[in-house]
């Protein structure tokens, strides 16, 4: 493939997202996405699904009012299996605190928020900002990881930085935006959350 787009198209006709959510990242638009992508840091994703299903036990769901009140002994407990519990409990309750603070409640923090705010946080790179930016808040933004770098790297793409990566990824689909349109029959939203949900899916096979 020569650019992002083509890479897209090669991807999208072998079904990597089926049977999976329309987004692909679970909880899409929720809280919860912002507390997975900070849990996601330094393990599998398998161990990041077991601690937010250990609140959901006992809670209804994950809201960001709940965690800013939490105790971070009792919160390190429950996120025990993502691992790094102890510095993910004070970074999460800290992000929390500071989305009140700044924004008042989670939907004002996912209408307002911007990159920045959010890579001044304590804890927060360019991958799990843009997680909570794409996932969280719905923002057009492609999302690049260690699975992104691997396949490009197979196919001779190397890059100087995350945002050389994600700007290469972007810029692709953007010059054939209406060619995807076409494709995607004009349901062509948030095509950069499934572009990146479909590049994980495939290295993960
Ligand atoms: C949401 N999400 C974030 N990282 C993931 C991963 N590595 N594998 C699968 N999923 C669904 C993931």
């Amino acid at each position: 493939f020569s650019n992002s787009y083509e890479l897209l198209i090669e991807l999208k006709n072998k079904n990597l997202l089926e049977n999976k959510p329309k987004y692909w990242w679970p909880n899409f638009g929720t809280f919860e996405v912002v507390v997975g992508a900070v849990l996601t840091q330094n393990t599998r994703w398998e161990n990041v699904e077991k601690a937010l299903n250990q609140w959901k036990m006992e809670n209804e769901n994950w809201r960001v009012e709940d965690i800013a009140s939490l105790d971070p002994v009792f919160l390190a407990e429950i996120i025990k299996p993502a691992g790094f519990y102890n510095q993910k409990s004070k970074r999460l309750i800290a992000l929390s605190r500071n989305i009140l603070r700044d924004f008042g409640d989670f939907e004002s923090f996912k209408e307002n928020v911007d990159r920045e705010w959010l890579l001044a946080q304590k804890g927060i790179g360019f991958e799990t900002a843009d997680s909570i930016l794409c996932y969280a808040c719905g923002r057009e933004i492609m999302v690049v990881d260690a699975y992104t770098r691997r396949l490009l790297k197979k196919h001779g793409y190397e890059f100087e930085s995350y945002d050389e990566m994600r700007e290469w990824c972007e810029r692709g689909v953007e010059e054939n935006w209406d060619k995807l349109d076409s494709i995607y029959e004009n349901s062509l939203n948030l095509c950069f959350a499934r572009f990146h949900g479909k590049i994980v899916e495939f290295m993960k096979k």
